[in-house]
């Protein structure tokens, strides 16, 4: 019997039952502090600093701030000479705030090269599902397991099941890999994917740039699922070509060998034909209260909704293109690399924010910041009313200063929208880069696919 690409991978990794070998441990400043006390504690080293390679990114003000010093709130600065202080202690490489490198840890990993097909990545961090887009497994870890690979470059861990999600037809003009993920958690549900692995295949995932593929196995986690994984193929190789810490020459022999075999079996399958999608806005508190922008805000069906609706200001029936929006904010490890910018900055080009509105545009890491100059993106943004900020997790999440204020509605390219992950009382709808960049020039939210 054929094997999928996460047999091949888990088997090559499994050093004991239930035990596997980490190829890659990427650390930030939240979930990484008691995990080093731990090991001061034990009076243990890292077994792998050569494997391992943290930043911070969500304590970070995307203010400009050069160093740790310069973070005015005392508690992330804490955070962040936190980290930088471990570091070095144990020998780890880190890009700091003030690094040229510096950046969200999912946006970074695969900008150095570091995240390869075939690998195993883990980080205390959900979003770590991201890397999978290169045909690695990749999944987040608790604070005690950073430890614990810390010390041991190990994991105990279960073996999911796997899950594949094929689709069919071509995504229609305007429909990004952000309208697919969200329109599949829209279909699977925010539990669809627990207990698996998931392989996403078929023509409309081939066609992807990597920037699309790392968005939807980014959102993986938000459909319950262990990891989210793409087969190698040359858009990777492309991708990975040249980057710092890539193989040269890549393997791209072994690389196409740990593709799924054409007599793979999953656990599940699910088909989903991505011709039926239209761009997608969240209008709930979770990923998967979703619907296409030319719906209606639905009609509760349980207390769930009901309290979902009441908590973002809603009435059943209001046409999504006539909620009004306080805030835009295009950023976060699901939408925040240079192609997203490149297609937000196309909508916004010669165009003015709607008076009002607040948007800002906060890029995954400083080397996209820099790209993005470069290609005089930035200039488009500001030029339009936008405000430019330096790389971090931002209003991804409240953790920062970057948040927004009770009751305001904000059209976010990030990954989640319960109560109060945006600030406290704010109201989140997920929506793809050019839907935000639409949605900021008009003040509500507009189908990007008959909008000029
Ligand atoms: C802070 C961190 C543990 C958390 C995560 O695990 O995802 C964060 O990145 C998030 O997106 O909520
Ligand atoms: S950008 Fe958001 S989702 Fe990604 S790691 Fe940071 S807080 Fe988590």
């Amino acid at each position: 019997m054929g094997k999928t690409m996460f047999d091949k991978i888990w088997e090559a990794h499994e050093v004991a039952e239930g035990l596997i070998y980490i190829d890659l441990h990427l650390v930030h400043e939240v979930t990484s502090p008691q995990a080093f006390e731990g090991l001061r504690l034990a009076g243990r080293r890292v077994r792998r600093p050569d494997r391992t390679l943290a930043t911070a990114d969500h304590n970070v003000p995307t203010d400009g701030a050069r160093s740790a010093a310069e973070i005015r709130d005392l508690l992330s600065r804490k955070q962040v000479e936190t980290l930088e202080r471990n570091c070095r202690e144990f020998g780890i490489p880190i890009f700091s705030i003030g690094s040229k490198r510096q950046g969200i840890v999912h946006v970074i990993g695969p900008e150095l090269g570091v995240t390869q097909p075939g690998m195993t990545i883990v980080c205390g961090d959900s979003h770590t599902s991201t890397h999978g887009a290169f045909g690695a497994l990749a999944f987040g870890i608790g604070t005690s397991e950073v430890e614990h690979v810390l010390a041991t470059q190990t994991l105990r861990q279960r073996k999911p099941r796997s899950m594949r999600i094929r689709y069919e037809g071509e995504l229609g003009y305007g429909v990004t890999a952000k309208d697919l993920i969200l329109g599949t958690i829209g279909r699977i549900g925010v539990d669809g994917g627990v207990g698996y692995v998931i392989e996403y295949a078929g023509p409309v995932i081939e066609r992807l740039p990597m920037e699309g593929r790392m968005t939807i196995c980014n959102m993986t986690i938000e459909g319950g699922g262990r990891a989210g994984m793409i087969a190698p193929d040359d858009r990777t190789f492309e991708w990975l070509e040249g980057r710092p810490a890539a193989p040269d020459p890549l393997p791209v022999d072994e690389w196409l060998a740990l593709r799924s075999d054409p007599d793979a079996v999953f656990d599940r399958e699910v088909v989903i034909d991505a011709s039926e999608l239209a761009p997608q806005v969240t209008w709930g508190t979770t990923p998967a209260m979703v619907v296409d922008v030319t719906g209606r805000v639905p009609e509760p069906r349980n207390p769930a909704e009901e309290r979902a609706l009441e908590y973002m200001g809603l009435e059943p029936g209001t046409p999504i293109q006539d909620i009004a929006i306080d805030r835009v904010f295009i950023g976060s490890c699901t939408n925040s690399r240079l192609r997203d910018l490149r297609e937000a900055a196309e909508i916004v080009a010669g165009r003015k924010v709607a008076p009002g509105v607040r948007a800002m545009v906060v890029p995954g890491s400083m080397q996209v910041r820099e790209q993005a100059e470069r290609e005089g993106l930035d200039k488009i943004f500001r030029d339009a009313g936008f405000e430019w900020r330096t790389a971090g997790c931002s209003m991804c999440l409240g953790m920062n200063p970057d948040v927004a204020g009770p009751g305001e509605r904000v059209a976010s390219t990030s990954n989640r929208n319960f109560e109060g992950r945006q600030g406290r009382g704010a109201r989140s709808h997920l929506v793809s880069p050019r839907m935000a960049a639409a949605a900021a020039i008009e003040g509500h939210f507009v189908d990007i696919r008959n909008w000029n």
